[in-house]
């Protein structure tokens, strides 16, 4: 059967990347995090000072360092999920914490850190048989994606996952936080000037809020499915 393109795209927490990582494992496609790209990015510039006091991004700075920035992802082969890799060192739970996520969106906002990235996503895809997921992946990265998705659930349950999956990590953090966190992150993503968050003409909109995530994997294989006639 031919290889296809699969983008899921929709608002912060949403249970996006759960759903992509499971389809992609079924149906032996890759799976690529393209939000884990712009949380590395974001890593190397708390970790190299590029974040100014008054909490702005040192542009100048980040574009002649983009090119020292190298981002991969590796197979954990003892949980079948990818991790990622900044300049070769795992960086997979720094990316995830609250303070990555503060500071995400203005960095995802800047035109020549989405040109870098977008281009090398693309390089990813070229061969099909891709499952990614993001913000501008059906309206950007992949305009002619065979499938597009788009995700969408209240802030309020979205924040409670993320809360509920941080203090099983153990991490601590207020629901008022991380709601706060989401609602900021999906207003800075859909009013950017560049590749903004927002559905695609031709994508399917799923409302997950009252879905298991059993749930929302079987709607989304029978997607694949009918996109594949399989
Ligand atoms: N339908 C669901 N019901 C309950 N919890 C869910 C559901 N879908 C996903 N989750 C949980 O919600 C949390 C966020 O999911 P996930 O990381 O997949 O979201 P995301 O959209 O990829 O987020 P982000 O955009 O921030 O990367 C995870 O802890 C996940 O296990
Ligand atoms: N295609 C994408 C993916 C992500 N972003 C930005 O990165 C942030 C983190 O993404 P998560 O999927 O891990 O939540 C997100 O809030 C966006 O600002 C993006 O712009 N484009």
């Amino acid at each position: 059967m031919n290889k296809i393109i699969i983008a899921i795209d929709g608002f912060s927490s949403c249970g996006k990347s759960t759903m992509a990582k499971d389809l992609a494992k079924e149906i032996g496609y890759i799976y690529i995090d393209s939000g884990a790209m712009y949380r590395a990015v974001t890593l190397y510039c708390i970790e190299h000072g590029l974040f100014l006091a008054d909490g702005s991004i040192d542009e100048d700075k980040l574009k002649q360092q983009m090119s020292n920035i190298h981002i991969s992802f590796r197979l954990d082969t003892e949980s079948g999920r990818p991790r990622t890799f900044l300049n070769g060192t795992d960086v997979e739970n720094q990316i995830r914490t609250l303070e990555v996520s503060s500071h995400v969106s203005p960095v995802a906002a800047l035109g020549f850190v989405r040109e870098a990235l977008v281009r090398q996503q693309q390089e990813l895809g070229k061969e099909k048989g891709i499952v990614m997921d993001g913000r501008d992946i059906g309206t950007a990265v992949f305009p002619d994606a065979e499938l597009k998705i788009f995700v969408t659930a209240s802030a309020e349950i979205r924040a409670q996952r993320r809360y509920d999956e941080l203090k099983a990590k153990g991490q601590e953090a207020s629901f008022e936080d991380i709601l706060h966190n989401v609602e900021e992150r999906d207003r800075i993503d859909q009013t950017r000037e560049v590749s903004p968050l927002r559905k695609a003409d031709d994508a399917i909109l799923l409302d997950n809020s009252n879905m298991t995530i059993a749930e929302q994997k079987e709607w989304l294989m029978n997607q694949y499915l009918q996109a594949t006639h399989a």
